[in-house]
């Protein structure tokens, strides 16, 4: 087995997890894992530039490079923590921190950013990022990626395994017997949450849905949100903060609602959504990961929106949920090293499998 670091900041913009892994490609086993959240003004910052704000090439640049140096920041303290020297590591896979996402259109962009040169130069260990534009030249989408890692460790069931992580946005793997895989985004996952619960209570994210347990759904509010046509387009699909911004959301706000009452008909969004592409399945078992599994009211929801369904997190599999996305970049690195693909064509749309990312060279 080889060791991989993978390194994963989302688009919640919460902060940077990393893990530590043992991989030959088949078997993935988790080692150690760290996470650090981001300084506030650095989040802001992010923020303003994900809004699309307009940033000038100078703090385009910095921005770039702070990143890249946070991101080998946590790397080496992964490294101290877990007691390993750079040489024991065969590479480090970095999402990077996504800034923009446009799969469709004339001119498909997805822009992570986070210096790999600086990475690779600040560890001492191989760095690969940009993970998505490949996929994205050969027409997919460059979302989601983590199916196919999804598929390596959760795969070869034999009943419905749908995975569903609940970051930022929400996107869905379908593990079906004789079923190529499927996955793709699904709409909002804690984003619209976080932001009311910022904005409202001045707090990062509406911990254990304390908030939204205190209003009402507003079946109103919540048939004028599921009526964003881009939720029933068939896939392949991705999205991002592009879409579902503070813009999208005031846009379809009534004057004068209980603050509460937003929350608890975003947070039936996010359930509703996920819950409207798993019933599409024969009812089996629905995995949850990232940061929306620790949100009990979501958890609830998706129980009651999906009777006959086992509703649980990964870790009951086996996979711990909030590793989940960070080993996935870790695995990537691993295929991109040993030049095989890492992208499946069946979800991003893609015209064939690529070898993912840029490799950047510590020495
Ligand atoms: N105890 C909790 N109660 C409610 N929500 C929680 C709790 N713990 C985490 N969360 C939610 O999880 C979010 C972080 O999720 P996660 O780390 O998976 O996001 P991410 O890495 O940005 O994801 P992605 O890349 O998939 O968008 C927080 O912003 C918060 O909304
Ligand atoms: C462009 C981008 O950063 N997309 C993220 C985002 O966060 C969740 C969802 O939207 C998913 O499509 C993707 O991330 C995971 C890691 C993926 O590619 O599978």
């Amino acid at each position: 087995m080889e060791k991989y670091i993978g390194i994963m900041s989302g688009t919640s913009l919460d902060g940077i997890d990393a893990v530590l892994v043992a991989t030959d490609g088949e078997q993935v086993r988790l080692l150690a894992r760290t996470s650090s959240p981001f300084e506030p003004d650095l989040r802001q910052r992010l923020l303003t530039l994900a809004g699309g704000g307009t940033v000038t090439a100078r703090q385009w640049g910095e921005l770039d490079t702070e990143l890249g140096k946070a991101y080998a920041a946590v790397a080496n303290r992964l490294l101290a923590e877990s007691g390993h020297s750079a040489g024991q590591i065969r590479a480090i896979g970095c999402h990077g921190q996504t800034v923009w996402h446009q799969p469709d259109g004339p001119l498909p962009f997805s822009l992570q950013l986070g210096d790999g040169n600086r990475l690779a130069a600040d560890t001492g260990i191989i760095a690969i990022n940009d993970f998505r534009r490949k996929d994205m030249a050969l027409g997919g989408q460059g979302a989601p990626l983590v199916p196919a890692f999804h598929q390596r460790v959760l795969g070869g069931v034999n009943h419905v395994r749908i995975l569903v992580n609940i970051g930022g946005i929400a996107n869905i793997t379908v593990l079906a017997p004789g079923q190529p895989v499927l996955g793709y985004d699904v709409g909002p996952g804690n984003m619209l949450l976080d932001l009311w619960c910022r904005r409202k209570l001045g707090q990062p994210y509406d911990k254990d849905a304390h908030f939204a347990r205190q209003g009402q759904v507003n079946a109103a509010l919540l048939a004028s949100l599921l009526a964003e046509p881009w939720l029933t387009l068939p896939p392949p699909k991705s999205t991002g903060r592009e879409l579902f911004s503070e813009d999208w959301l005031d846009a379809r706000l009534p004057d004068g609602m209980a603050p509460a009452d937003v929350q608890a008909t975003l947070a039936e969004l996010t359930a509703t959504a996920i819950a409207n592409e798993v019933a599409k399945w024969p009812a089996g078992e629905l995995l949850v990961c990232g940061g929306g599994g620790h949100n009990p009211l979501l958890m609830q929801r998706l129980s009651a929106l999906l009777p006959g369904w086992r509703v649980d997190t990964s870790n009951s599999a086996g996979v711990d949920m909030d590793a989940m996305e960070a080993m996935a970049f870790a695995w990537l690195a691993h295929q991109t090293l040993h030049g095989l693909t890492g992208n499946l064509p069946d979800v991003t749309g893609a015209r064939r499998p690529a070898i993912l990312g840029a490799i950047h060279l510590p020495g």
